[in-house]
């Protein structure tokens, strides 16, 4: 569980909000007092009166220990502590100073039932080395309860990638706000529980968790168009595309039109059917000013004729949803033309799609944030580890995806359900947070082993939520 709409900054802003914070007056040695507090309130509730192991690395998340394994040596906890090197100068060295319990070396360290780690938290610069790690995993498999200080020691605090995280971490307290390593790679399932400590440390940032959506009930006055007309232009396997209208419809829009060469398929009663049979078809279907948005790219095909419809549906001045096939065609060519559009265009390419369309180094957040700028258009770069990024630089991180909705068809639902946002909600990053919300809120609600039609059916319980 990770805190919805939390701030998100990297180790260097994290850095720099601490020393404006020294700036203001505070002290190195208040703050660390903060996050050592924090740590061992944290501790403490879960601890239950269980004895306490405390880990202790050489830089400032040591630091953080020898505050928690004071204050919980002062309320009467049974802790003792391992150091894994002499404390760096400044406050760490201070705060290891005020500790008088027991301390040993990491090699004698003797499991106990709750583990705290405070061996290396923002400060990670290499892997941990490989003793180390098997001591510290060792220590972990043993206790029955572990907390992170900040982050798990071996998560790279800006990628989440792994440096020799040990498995079995319970909870994670994330100081002052979250990382992107709490929700990125190998970060998102080694960190178990984030929480998130308030050290009064303000942070500045576009970089957010994704938020439950508000959604206003239909007013007064609403009708079919006014809540917005989503074109979804089917392909060669159709069952896609119909996937992506069912999930418009139930995402709210108003009208939803499936456009194809099967004028009579299968469907909802309520989705109305339009021939298109060739581009041109389709380019005069486009011309249609009611349509408020376009999908296209579930099942299209990459042969001839869908490369002549994603030309056609480029050239409407729409709103434009891309997914699957219509990325695929894009290829290496997609951020030049994306950049031509004059009208929104959002993509929602899963990793192998983003890295076929997109060269770039760093995060994922890197990636698609320099991508989202390059191609003008907002990305939703899916995973377990979804990634918004809008080209003015906002980023929204998924923070409750489901490992289910890794199965054929739940992609086309996120288009369809982005259309329905884009035309009810407008621009940008917005829409986005929103299909990406419901979606992940109805795969929770369809529970395990989901496939896509059924996940549909969910989708009102989750707008349920956000009225
Ligand atoms: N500033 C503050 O007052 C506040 C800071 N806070 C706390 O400080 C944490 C950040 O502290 P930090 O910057 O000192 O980094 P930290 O994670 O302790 O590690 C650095 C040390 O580890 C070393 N090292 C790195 N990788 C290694 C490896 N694989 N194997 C071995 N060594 C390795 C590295 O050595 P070096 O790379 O320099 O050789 C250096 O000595 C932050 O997460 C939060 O908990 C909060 O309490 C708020 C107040
Ligand atoms: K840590």
């Amino acid at each position: 569980m990770i805190p919805s709409g939390a701030p998100i900054v990297t180790a260097a802003e994290m850095r720099a909000a601490e020393q404006a914070v020294f700036a203001s007056g505070v002290s190195q040695d208040s703050l660390m007092e903060r996050a050592g507090a924090a740590v061992a309130r944290e501790t403490a509730r879960f601890a239950t009166g269980r004895p306490i192991l405390i880990l202790a690395g050489p830089g400032n998340n040591g630091g953080d220990s020898y505050v928690a394994a004071r204050l919980l040596q002062n309320a009467g906890h049974d802790v003792s502590l391992v150091a894994t090197g002499a404390p760096a100068p400044g406050a760490a060295e201070r705060m290891h100073a005020l500790w008088h319990g027991p301390t040993s070396s990491l090699y004698a360290a003797r499991p106990r039932p709750v583990l705290v780690d405070g061996l290396f938290g923002t400060g990670m610069t290499r892997p941990l080395e490989r003793g180390l790690a098997a001591v510290f995993a060792d220590l972990c498999k043993q206790a029955e309860f572990t907390l992170a200080i900040d982050l798990p020691s071996g998560i790279h605090a800006d990628t989440g990638a792994d440096l020799g995280a040990p498995r079995g971490i319970d909870v994670t307290l994330a100081l002052g706000a979250l990382k992107p390593g709490h929700l990125l790679d190998i970060g998102l399932e080694r960190c178990g529980r984030v929480l998130l400590a308030d050290i009064d440390i303000p942070v500045h940032t576009r970089w957010r968790t994704v938020t439950r959506p508000r959604i206003d009930t239909p007013g007064a006055h609403s009708h079919k168009y006014s809540r917005g007309l989503v074109a979804v232009i089917e392909g060669a396997m159709p069952g896609a595309a119909r996937l992506a209208a069912r999930a418009a419809m139930a995402g709210g829009a108003g009208y939803v039109v499936l456009a194809g060469d099967r004028p009579w398929g299968e469907g909802p009663d309520a989705l109305v059917r339009r021939e298109v049979r060739t581009a041109e078809d389709l380019s005069e279907f486009l011309g249609w000013d009611r349509i408020d948005a376009i999908v296209l790219g579930p099942g299209l095909g990459r042969d001839r004729r869908a490369e002549a419809y994603l030309r056609a549906a480029f050239a409407a001045p729409k709103p434009l949803i891309l997914d699957g096939d219509a990325l695929t065609l894009l290829g290496t060519d997609a951020a030049r033309w994306l950049e031509t559009r004059a009208a929104p265009t959002w993509i929602t390419p899963h990793s192998g799609e983003f890295d076929r369309m997109f060269a770039g180094v760093g995060s994922k957040i890197d990636r698609t944030l320099a991508a989202a700028a390059e191609a003008r258009a907002t990305i939703v770069h899916k995973g377990a580890d979804t990634v918004i990024a809008a080209p003015k630089g906002e980023v929204r991180l998924l923070a409750h995806g489901s490992r289910w909705l890794s199965t054929a068809g739940t992609g086309d639902v996120l288009a369809g359900l982005l259309a329905a946002q884009v035309v009810q909600s407008g621009k940008g990053v917005a829409p986005a947070e929103a299909a990406v919300w419901l979606h992940a809120r109805a795969a929770q609600l369809a529970g395990p082993a989901l496939i896509a039609d059924e996940l549909i059916g969910h989708i009102p319980g989750a707008i349920s939520e956000c009225l």
